[in-house]
């Protein structure tokens, strides 16, 4: 162990549950600390190539996995003896994965979520849906900001904010996932964590769709400003510190997912604006579009809880309810303009 690593817990085994591209970046995060990093993807066809080739088939294709990560596509020998758990799935199968895990999961193994939304018809935090199924609140934690899989696994520096309402879950967790490359805050706001992480996805659609549309750098900076101070309202509304907005799993995430070349929400966008469906674009990358989901919860919550959310309301309409960019456009641009952050309490 290096000495960046001093001072982290060195554990026996450690499981990633997920082959996407961030389960598989999160492996050479986690597999410094670990004797054992156990990988588990749905696929027994990826899973044995990873085995053989030290490489993932789908994600990440050139990257090197460390030679103590195995995959597996049995969750029975995946999750059973792992001193941790971290869960990198998309939102969307987050709930049945974690239930067929429940079994075989420890009672109190710390279980950290990497995966970014809020669930459509519950309005669950993703934190909230693994306690419902894995039990063990206090032994949950969320890490989010902006981290990119793709120069994670190049070992760029970068930084993320790890949320418990436990303050030594999200400490154990900081010191697994954390190094000298990768700077791992910690936070007891779970709430203002993980809706960030969320509104932050349905922003850079819009700025994706924007951009698309031949926007420039005035109007991107418009967006994601305007953005931040939804992110706020819908953080502060659901009982979070609208000050975690300023951080790195608002802001940091925000500007990185809203200008980086390597985002799915943004390039989504940018697709949707030439006229494809989300349906096709997913399918043509094989990669997930968590605002598109984030659109229909969020929108969901600002409705249930009144709160003024209207990027999020027009990136829902032009998702699924057929509104023409033009007239999207046009409904930002009507609104009333006022005290820049009202509905947060001061300036109403
Ligand atoms: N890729 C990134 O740079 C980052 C991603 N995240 C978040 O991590 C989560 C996972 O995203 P990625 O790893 O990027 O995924 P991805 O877009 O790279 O891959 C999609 C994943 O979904 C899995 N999948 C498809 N159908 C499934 C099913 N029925 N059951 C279980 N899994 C299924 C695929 O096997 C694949 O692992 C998302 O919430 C994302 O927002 C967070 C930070 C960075
Ligand atoms: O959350 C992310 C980076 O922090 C990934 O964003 P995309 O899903 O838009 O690629």
């Amino acid at each position: 162990m290096s000495a960046r690593e001093e001072g982290s817990p060195r554990l026996a085994r450690v499981s990633v549950v997920g082959t996407g591209s961030w389960g598989t970046a999160a492996t050479g995060l986690v597999a410094p600390k670990a004797e054992k990093v156990v990988l588990w993807g749905r696929s027994p066809e990826a899973c044995e190539a990873i085995n053989r080739t030290r490489h993932n088939p789908r994600h990440l294709t050139g990257y090197e996995l460390a030679r103590n990560v195995s995959a597996t596509a049995d969750l029975a020998e995946a999750a059973s003896g792992a001193d941790a758990l971290v869960l990198a799935l998309p939102s969307a199968y987050l709930r049945a994965t974690a239930r067929s895990l429940a079994p075989y999961a420890g009672a109190t193994t710390p279980v950290l979520v990497l995966t970014k939304g809020v669930e459509p018809g519950t309005g669950d935090l993703m934190s909230d849906v693994v306690a419902e199924e894995l039990g063990r609140p206090g032994r949950v934690a969320a890490l989010s900001g902006p981290n990119h899989a793709e120069e994670i696994c190049q070992g760029s520096y970068a930084a993320a904010v790890v949320a418990s309402a436990e303050a030594g879950c999200a400490t154990f967790f900081q010191r697994l996932m954390g190094s000298h490359d990768f700077r791992v805050y910690a936070s007891a706001d779970l709430t203002g964590v993980e809706v960030s992480g969320a509104v932050k996805n349905v922003v850079a659609i819009a700025c994706g769709v924007a951009a698309g549309l031949g926007a420039g750098d005035n109007t991107l900076a418009a967006l994601m400003t305007r953005g931040i101070a939804e992110m706020s309202r819908v953080v502060a509304a659901l009982g979070g510190d609208p000050m975690t907005c300023m951080g790195l799993a608002g802001m940091g995430d925000l500007v990185a997912t809203c200008t980086s070349r390597h985002s799915r929400n943004r390039t989504f966008g940018e697709a949707f604006a030439a006229g494809e469906s989300l349906e096709s674009y997913q399918s043509r990358t094989h990669m997930v579009v968590e605002g598109a989901a984030a659109a229909r919860s969020v929108y969901e919550l600002a409705q249930k809880h009144a709160i003024e959310a209207p990027i999020t309301c027009v990136v829902h309409a032009i998702l699924y309810e057929g509104l023409p960019l033009a007239e999207a456009i046009e409904s930002l641009l009507q609104r009333r303009v006022r005290e820049e952050f009202y509905g947060l309490g001061t300036n109403e």
